[in-house]
């Protein structure tokens, strides 16, 4: 194999996977459910949310606690709403098969996290993607990360992933910071995106691909709150619509740092999303 990280670059294959089809409806392409944390905790969800849909999911549902609904049917409109308590409701909702991505951790709680996650782990037929509080709940309990399986994509950055990985040093060169990311994600047995100016992406078979925002592509008004909960949910509807996991989390890298690029200095957050059709259409999809 070659231990070399394949770069990500936007080329024909990929284009063509963001396009969407003339007559297909709205479940061709995907139900994103994304779950929220309580009152006063809804705005990282929200973002991914937002992302999500601008990513061309066809639906997308915040699964929020009970106290927190009126907070977010004030700020979404398109994004639909759906209660979730507990693992028992999450349980319940999780029956529905169309449900083809499922998003936890932007803004959930560690304390909320983990019981969610337990539960996604066993009963969610759809692929994962865990982020944030998520990740610092599977860095506190070992049942969690040995319940990982290959539908999981984690998306940690660098503080998150020494919070799951202790024992794993993380090298400053991208050669050795990719075999690190490698033991990682096979002792995982999932995806492993790891975030930053130079962002890997590794499979639990050993796949990995490396996303550089760094000289003409450098993105550093990245560098400010809730643009990750941004790239979870542009991944979690991308796989939604159907694409891998792990082409998921490298196309989705790239449309980020590309919608940052563009958008240019005084990006916040909550520009990504919004900037997401300008990309799109200078992609000519
Ligand atoms: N608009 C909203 O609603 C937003 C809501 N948000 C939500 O808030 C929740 C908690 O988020 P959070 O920022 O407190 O937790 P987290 O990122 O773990 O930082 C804790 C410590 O980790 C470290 N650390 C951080 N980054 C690092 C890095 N790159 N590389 C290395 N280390 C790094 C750093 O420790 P230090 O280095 O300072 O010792 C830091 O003090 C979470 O649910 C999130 O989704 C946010 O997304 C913002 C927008
Ligand atoms: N200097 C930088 N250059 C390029 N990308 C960056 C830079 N700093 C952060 N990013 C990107 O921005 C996102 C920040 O995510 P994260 O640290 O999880 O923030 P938050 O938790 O506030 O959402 C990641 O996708 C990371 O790769």
């Amino acid at each position: 194999m070659d231990r070399q990280p394949r770069l990500v670059t936007m080329g024909p294959a990929r284009i063509a996977s963001l396009r969407k089809p003339g007559g297909a409806h709205k479940y061709d392409h995907g139900h994103a459910v994304i779950l929220s944390g309580g009152a006063g905790a809804t705005g990282a969800a929200r973002l991914a949310a937002r992302a999500a849909l601008r990513i061309g999911a066809g639906l997308v549902t915040l699964g929020v606690p009970p106290a927190a609904q009126l907070e977010v049917a004030a700020h979404e409109t398109a994004v639909m709403l759906m209660r979730i308590q507990d693992a028992q409701t999450l349980n319940a909702r999780l029956e529905d098969a169309r449900i083809s991505a499922l998003c936890l951790g932007p803004g959930l709680g560690v304390d909320r996290a983990g019981p969610l996650l337990a539960r996604a782990l066993v009963d969610a037929r759809c692929p994962l993607v865990i982020d944030a509080d998520a990740l610092t709940a599977i860095g506190k309990d070992g049942a969690l990360m040995a319940a990982l399986h290959s539908g999981c994509l984690l998306t940690p950055h660098m503080g998150e992933f020494a919070r799951m990985f202790p024992d794993i040093e993380v090298p400053d060169a991208v050669t050795p910071r990719a075999a690190a990311l490698r033991r990682a994600a096979e002792r995982a047995g999932c995806t492993i995106l790891l975030k930053g100016a130079e962002t890997l992406i590794a499979g639990p078979d050993g796949t990995c691909y490396r996303h550089s925002a760094t000289g003409d592509r450098a993105a550093p008004w990245l560098a400010t709150a809730g643009a990750g909960d941004v790239l979870a949910g542009i991944i979690t509807g991308l796989i939604a619509r159907g694409h891998a996991p792990i082409d998921a989390a490298a196309t989705g890298a790239w449309l980020h740092a590309e919608a940052a690029r563009l958008f240019g200095p005084g990006l916040v957050a909550e520009d990504l999303p919004e900037v997401l059709p300008r990309v799109l259409s200078r992609l000519g999809v």
